[in-house]
Formats: structure tokens, sequence, C-alpha cells
């Protein structure tokens, strides 16, 4: 197989008034657990980062890991039950949640970023303040929703050429430790830095209608009726909830998308075709 490098020059060219667009742009990337994968996805997933970094943006990632959380707690005979996408939280889960997340899953991100040549330092939402959290709801126990975000730690990462990786745990007041759902802790991150972008990677090509269809664009009115005529259900529901907030609390644009196709966020961010499920505010062109 030769290569086309007539081909290759041409991409790099047409990249060229997206890389214009994003110069400087913060793009919060949410990358779930179940984009994971295989460590070929996630060298390509860290290299994509890398790249966005090298070419003058802010990327900040958040991950998940939820399968990666089962998995230990199963181990560990803890069971472990889910409401609505979120995770019902004891104090013997918030202790796996976090040695799992920050421990492991956190590290793998890091080191993988740092071997594609980028410099990544990983933090939960505890480090610098970041995520101070309220109790989401009694029922679920110690799941947190973020009351209180400060973004100057990241702010001092983004001049020092770092690429912050966190983990979605939070402090309480009283000093408890809350579990954070992933896609809500990227939302509040991405509303604190008025992001330009929050992509949220996972293992569906976008949101789907009744008929199982990707839709490419969506309104928040769309969302509420899919929501409450079940059509978006489970794990869908935090990633379309996250959405909403953010775009009202002034993120430009939300794009949920498959993270296992080779190159998302640079198919997303650099070129045309766009991927996934785009939601914003106002319909495209308005
Ligand atoms: N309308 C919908 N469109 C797409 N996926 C949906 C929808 N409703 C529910 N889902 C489910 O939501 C899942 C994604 O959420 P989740 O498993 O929490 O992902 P992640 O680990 O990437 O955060 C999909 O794999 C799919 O099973
Ligand atoms: C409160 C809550 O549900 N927290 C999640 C945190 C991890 C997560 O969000 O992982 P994914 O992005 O892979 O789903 C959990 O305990 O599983």
């Amino acid at each position: 197989m030769t290569t086309d490098w007539i081909a290759t020059a041409r991409t790099l060219s047409e990249a060229l008034p997206y890389l214009q667009r994003y110069d400087d742009a913060v793009v919060v990337i949410k990358l779930g657990g179940h984009a994971m994968g295989s460590e070929e996805a996630m060298d390509s997933f860290a290299r994509d980062v890398v790249l966005m970094r090298q070419v003058g943006l802010n990327p900040v990632v958040v991950h998940g890991g939820g399968p990666m959380i089962n998995e230990m707690l199963a181990k560990l005979g803890v069971k472990s039950e889910f409401v609505n996408g979120k995770r019902v939280t004891d104090q013997a889960t918030v202790d796996v949640v976090e040695m799992v997340l920050s421990g492991q899953v956190n590290k793998r991100i890091v080191q993988a970023i740092n071997r594609q040549g980028g410099r990544a330092v990983g933090l939960s939402g505890k480090d610098a303040n970041l995520m101070i959290c309220e109790q989401t709801d009694p029922s679920l126990g110690l799941v947190g929703t973020p009351s209180k975000v400060d973004p100057n730690v990241l702010l001092a990462l983004f001049e020092d050429d770092t690429i912050p990786v966190i983990a979605p745990l939070g402090a309480g007041e009283n000093g408890e430790t809350f579990n954070i759902n992933g896609d809500t802790a990227a939302g509040a991150i991405a509303a604190a830095l008025k992001a330009d972008r929050l992509l949220l990677l996972t293992d569906v090509s976008g949101v789907k209608n009744a008929e199982g269809e990707v839709v490419t664009e969506l309104m928040a009115a769309q969302v509420r009726e899919m929501t409450e005529a079940g059509v978006i259900a489970g794990g869908m529901i935090p990633k379309t909830q996250t959405a909403l907030d953010a775009v009202e609390a002034g993120v430009r644009a939300v794009v949920i998308l498959d993270g296992r196709l080779p190159n998302a966020c640079l198919l997303e961010l650099f070129t045309d075709h766009g991927a996934g499920s785009l939601i914003r505010m106002q319909p495209k062109g308005s």
C-alpha cells in the first residue's frame, strides 16, 4: 500500500480554518469507561489530546470508569445498583470508587498522554478545591453534585502547557468524599471554564430516537420529550441532562459521540464531517 502523500497534505490544509477557529479554545473531553477499551484505543485517544494541545487548544480530560468500578466491587463482594444512571453509593462503595478512579483509571490516562509526548497531571475534584459538592439526593447516599467549582488550578496548568486529567470525586463541606457521575463532573468543569466544546465520549454513535437512528442535532425541548417517553434511558440520562445544563451555563456546544471510533475527537473538531449528536441552545445557523 502506498501512502497518498498529496491527500495527507490536503487534509492538513483543510484543517486550517478549524485550527484557527479553535486557537486557544477550551475543550473538555469526558472519556467514559465504556469508551476506554484496548491499549490501542487509549493510545489513539491520548495522541488526539496531545495533538489538540500542540495546535493551541486547551484540552481538559474528565474520565469515568463505571465498568472498572463494577469489576472491583464484584471482586470484593460489594453489591451495587444504579438509579437513573447514578450509582447508589455508601461509604464502602465510595472507598472503592476513589481507589479505582483516582488510583488506577486516572493514572492509566495520564501515563498514556505522557507516553505520546504530552504533559499530563492527574487530579480529582478534591484537589485545590476544584469541586466542592452537595449531596445529590439522600436516597443515592454519597453521590455529589458540584456546588462550587474553582477552575483556577486548571488555568495554571494551561499556562504551564500541562493537560489536566480529572477523576470525578469531590469534597463535601464536612470532609466527606462524594462520588460524582463522570458526565456531571465534566459538565460542571466545562461550565466553570465557559468551554467552547464539551465532548462526551461513550460507546454509542450518539443519542438515538425511538427508531434507533442517531439524531445529529438536538434542542432542549426534544431532549425533554425523549426522556419523558423513555427513549433516552439509563446512562444516557446524565449525559443529556449534563448537556442541557452545560449549554444553559454558557458552554457553546456539547457533542455526544462514540469514543471507540478512531480519532473521534479530531473528526469532530477538525473536519466538516462532525460526529455524534450536537446539543446547543440555538439551531445551527441561527
Ligand atoms: N436514546 C439513547 N441513545 C443512545 N444510547 C442510549 C439511549 N438511551 C439509553 N442509552 C444507553 O446509554 C449508554 C451510554 O451510557 P453509559 O453506559 O453510562 O456510558 P459511559 O460509560 O460511556 O458514560 C449506551 O450504551 C446505551 O445503552
Ligand atoms: C455517581 C456515579 O454514578 N458515579 C460513577 C462515576 C464513574 C462514571 O461516571 O463512569 P462512566 O462515565 O464510565 O459511566 C460510578 O460510580 O460509576
